[in-house]
């Protein structure tokens, strides 16, 4: 029997099985439907019992349901053949035939686990492991692992080569996406890490670990829902185009109830894009620029009034700016919240009119209380109140910085002078472009000194209201739904995550891992990173301070990940000569992949920079069927994205070394890689990033 033979009756045996549980799940779909509506016949019953069964039943129908009609690409993945001689088939969701035997395991099951953590040396039970390939409904391909040849019974047959390097070796596409069905023991072993405390998992490039990050969220959802769904995820990555990047990778796994989000779009109304150069990223991201942020947010606004003049029953009442500043300071003593004190300000303007008023002994002067609501109601006083003490917001705040006069008086003995020059520099083009990512941290932080007005108590809308008093009578499922809603709708600066996923953590630096502690307060947490690829080039003590601050005194579970899986060897062993300049001890993880191809690296004059870019993008266009990525120093993306159409290519995407991060691309063209290197003492690891990125080809390009 030829390879092929064997392969198609393999092939027709999974078939077989395939078809068996999609029409079950019709089958199931169909009931999950019908239960639903017959609960909601139970109520007519009227006694109590009936309604608390309705209650479950139809709570379950509606999820079963809801599940069941999800779209279920690669819906049964693996199976497993067992020493007992039972088999398992391993599947996006778990499902159940008429007898209640398992047609499906979910892949996030407990009795699932050795479909990946099984090994030949470790065999677990397991005999054969085969990983099954589909498209749509149709069986396409079988790849299987004899873990233990042994206990194998006559007649068994294995075929294939190799699940892992088949799936290494298919196209990039513009999301990234699951490995749900060639998740490694190692990283196994990091996805199902216990739920509380912090879990940390280290590795190289390529490694897996967002992979293993979005999984383990995958994960903690469907071990503890009620937990997780209802306090919610959230997902940390570094830029707006990696959080596209992986967008799609969690409902593919069946998961919505995630939230994603870049560092520069953790703060309510603010999307911030732009990278600051890493010197000013450094002082920005110091946890100095908290003491900074203290003095500007003490500080009066620009333009306020010098003074307070009021006619009064023929008196002038006046109050003089020195006055007006003692009152400000005394109802904002250090620590306060300004916004939250706005009141008491207020009040000490009412209190040194009415004492002037009566040292001048205004003539018919009324009692205190009509005295003041004499002049409450004068429009003229009502501005000067708003312009005096405003309600700020820390935009506001932030602008200011703008102001080279007002900057030096916030940093002066805190900053460097040359850090101070640094962010003299950075902040004047603030109004025009926007906030930069680094700058979302110090507006969270604002939030936090400027607090919020205490807002009149309102009371929350019950959805289940009806009118009178009377209360409409809910199911669970429908309390459920409402939360679901409720959660669909949680404020950007909600505060209450059940677990918090830090992707790429090497880059947050002390301010940022304030705003993200700020939301994980009562939460378990996830940080995936390595330390070799960091940009940050502050302190590294004051950078650990701050991240542990954050984690709190949570145990920690830590994972070490040890193969590159998106490098081909040719294209990680250029990357990996660069690192080992400045750490020739780090251990670097194995690429597994060998495509024959090596690294092109080009120079041509400064001046045919532009045509080389070009000429460059179209050969790998040519040559790799999947995306094609260009990272450029960070000051010249926009220059070089110029050069190109990236709108007219929906393979191709410029992005600067940093927004690279995280990033993968079938072919790479890197432009200026001297000038990455050269950047900042970071710039070899930016540039060990940048280099790591490709999974087929790398072309570098530097101008000489
Ligand atoms: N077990 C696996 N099976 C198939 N593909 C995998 C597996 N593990 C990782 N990959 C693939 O390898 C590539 C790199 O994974 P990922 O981006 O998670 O690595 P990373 O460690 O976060 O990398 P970096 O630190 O360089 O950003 C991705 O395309 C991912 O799908």
């Amino acid at each position: 029997m030829t390879d092929q033979t064997t392969m198609r009756q393999e092939i027709e045996a999974e078939q077989h099985h395939l078809d068996r549980v999609y029409a079950r799940l019709a089958q199931l779909r169909r009931s999950a439907a019908r239960a639903e509506r017959e609960g909601y016949q139970i109520a007519r019953v009227g006694n109590f019992g009936a309604l608390v069964e309705r209650d479950a039943m139809v709570f379950h129908a509606a999820r079963r349901r809801h599940t069941l009609d999800a779209e279920h690409e690669g819906l049964v993945f693996g199976r497993l053949d067992l020493r007992t001689g039972q088999v398992l088939h391993v599947g996006r969701l778990g499902v159940r035939g008429e007898h209640a035997e398992p047609l499906v395991i979910d892949w996030r099951a407990p009795a699932a686990a050795a479909f990946y953590q099984a090994t030949a040396a470790d065999p677990q039970g397991v005999v054969r492991r085969r990983v099954i390939s589909s498209s749509g409904e149709r069986v396409t391909r079988i790849e299987d692992d004899l873990l233990d040849p042994s206990a194998a019974p006559p007649g068994m047959r294995v075929v294939g080569d190799g699940a892992l390097l088949a799936t290494l070796s298919r196209t990039t596409g513009r999301g990234m996406r699951d490995i749900v069905a060639t998740i490694q023991r190692e990283q196994d072993e990091a996805i199902r890490s216990p739920a509380g405390g912090v879990t940390i998992v280290s590795g190289g490039p390529g490694t897996g670990k967002t992979a293993v990050a979005l999984h383990r969220a995958a994960y903690l959802l469907y071990s503890d829902r009620n937990r997780f769904a209802g306090g919610g995820v959230l997902v940390v990555g570094p830029s707006a185009v990696f959080v596209d990047y992986i967008a799609s990778v969690l409902p593919s796994l069946g998961e919505n109830a995630a939230t994603l989000h870049s560092l520069g779009s953790l703060v309510e109304g603010v999307s911030a894009t732009r990278t600051d150069p890493t010197p000013v990223a450094a002082v920005k991201g110091s946890l100095r620029m908290r003491k900074v942020l203290q003095r500007a947010v003490r500080d009066q606004v620009p333009d306020a009034p010098g003074e307070l003049r009021l006619l009064y029953r023929g008196e002038l009442l006046r109050l003089p700016g020195t006055e007006l500043e003692r009152i400000r300071l005394r109802a904002l003593p250090p620590g306060a919240r300004r916004n939250e004190v706005r009141r008491a300000g207020f009040d000490g303007i009412f209190s040194a009119l009415w004492a002037q008023a009566q040292e001048l002994r205004v003539g018919r002067l009324p009692d205190q209380r009509t005295f003041e609501d004499d002049i409450a109601e004068r429009p003229e006083f009502r501005d000067f109140l708003r312009a005096w003490w405003p309600r700020l917001h820390p935009t506001h705040v932030l602008n200011w910085l703008t102001r080279p006069e007002r900057l030096r008086r916030y940093a002066t003995g805190i900053l460097s002078n040359a850090e101070i020059r640094l962010l003299v520099e950075a902040y004047g083009g603030t109004g025009a472009d926007g906030p930069t990512i680094a700058d979302v941290a110090l507006l969270d932080e604002l939030d936090e000194l400027l607090g919020r007005p205490p807002r009149p108590a309102r009371r929350r809308r019950d959805p289940f209201h009806v009118a009178g008093g009377i209360r409409e009578v809910t199911t669970y499922a429908d309390r459920q739904r409402a939360r679901a809603s409720r959660d669909a709708e949680r404020p950007a600066d909600y505060r209450e995550y059940a677990h918090v996923v830090v992707d790429e953590s090497q880059d947050v630096s002390p301010m940022q891992w304030r705003m993200l502690g700020r939301r994980g307060r009562i939460a378990s947490w996830t940080v995936v990173g390595d330390p070799a690829q960091t940009a940050w080039t502050g302190d590294p003590a004051e950078l650990s301070r701050a991240r542990d601050k954050a984690l709190g005194r949570r145990p920690r579970h830590e994972y070490a990940l040890t193969t590159n899986y998106r490098n081909s060897a040719e294209i990680f062993a250029l990357a990996a000569s660069v690192i080992r300049e400045i750490s020739p001890d780090l251990p670097l993880p194995v690429a597994v992949r060998r495509t024959g191809v090596e690294p092109v690296r080009l120079t041509v004059p400064a001046a045919e920079l532009p045509h080389a870019v070009r000429e460059a993008i179209v050969t790998l266009l040519a040559e790799v069927e999947g995306t094609v990525g260009v990272i450029t120093p960070v000051p010249r993306r926009d220059e070089v994205a110029g050069w190109l159409d990236p709108a007219a290519e929906p393979r191709l995407q410029v992005v600067d070394s940093l927004q690279a991060k995280g990033m993968e691309y079938d072919g790479v063209l890197l432009v200026g890689s001297g000038e990455i290197r050269a950047d900042s003492p970071a710039g070899v690891r930016t540039l060990y990033v940048a280099l790591s990125r490709a999974t087929q080809r790398l072309v570098t390009l530097d101008p000489v």
